[in-house]
């Protein structure tokens, strides 16, 4: 199946998925002197039900918390999307020290982790369709900074990840507003890229936000206690699930803010 090819790095990805060479990948350096600051750019919304939350589950390669998507139920729309696009899942990419784990980097800072909020675009019927779109999927990222002060509003994920140590693990997720995490500032950069893993279709509209979210030195241990064995199999830590930033080609990366 598609996980072998994420034991070999992201280097031979594009032997079976030659798209992972293209022109719109992801994830991007992002230097502040060449963002284009685009004042039409109008502030993002999204309008989650937390009844939509229903399980997470450990996949081997992230921490996963997957939402109802059968219909407009959490949703985001506004930014640069158009029309409104379904909350599927979130997830994280974490490194193996506080140093470094996030995909996107910003004038060469990198965090320790990004949290992604993958949306897909329900004119197409249903996501592995709208994957074969370039406006099929909207991804919300934000950034995790190590600091003094855990994040409480981590703590029910974190506690969750008892229940998921090991690969196929899944439990129930409910009740939960994944908004909570997100940072004071609205602020974004958005461009048009891609998934960071197979099979790394060009169909993303990214939303950056600007201001990363705090949280602790344990709290990002917790996270790197995961495993990407199975129950059965010798302990292998999931620790360092990021791809490396991809060539821009000429892309414009856009700034909702000066
Ligand atoms: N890191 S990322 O770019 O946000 C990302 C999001 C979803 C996925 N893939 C996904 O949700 N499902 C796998 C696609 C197979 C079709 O269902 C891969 C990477
Ligand atoms: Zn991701």
């Amino acid at each position: 199946g598609k996980d072998k090819f994420h034991i070999d790095g992201p280097e031979h990805w594009h032997k079976h998925y030659p798209i992972a060479k293209g022109d719109h990948q992801s994830p991007i350096e992002i230097n502040s002197k060449e963002v284009q600051h685009d004042p039409s750019l109008p502030p993002w919304f999204v309008g989650y039900d937390p009844g939509a939350a229903k399980t997470i589950l450990n996949n081997g390669r992230t921490c996963r918390v997957v939402f109802d998507d059968t219909f407009d139920r959490s949703v985001v729309r506004g930014g640069p999307l158009q029309g409104t696009y379904r909350l599927r899942q979130f997830h994280f990419h974490w490194g193996s020290s506080d140093d470094h784990g996030s995909e996107h980097v910003v004038d060469g800072v990198k965090y320790a982790a990004e949290l992604h909020l993958v949306h897909w675009n329900p004119k197409y019927s249903n996501f592995a369709e709208a994957l074969k779109q370039p406006d099929g999927v909207a991804v919300v990222g934000v950034f995790l900074k190590v600091g003094k002060t855990p994040k409480p509003e981590m703590k029910r994920i974190l506690e969750a990840i008892d229940n998921i140590k090991t690969k196929g693990k899944e439990a129930p997720f409910q009740n939960f507003d994944p908004s909570i995490l997100f940072p004071k500032s609205r602020d974004y950069w958005t461009y048009h890229g891609s998934f960071t893993t197979p099979p790394c279709e060009e169909c993303i509209t990214w939303i950056l936000l600007r201001e990363p979210i705090e949280v602790s030195p344990d709290q990002m241990a917790k996270l790197r206690s995961l495993s990407i064995n199975a129950e059965t199999e010798p302990a292998r830590p999931m620790v360092d699930n990021w791809r490396p930033p991809q060539p821009l080609k000429g892309r414009v990366v856009k700034a909702s803010f000066q």
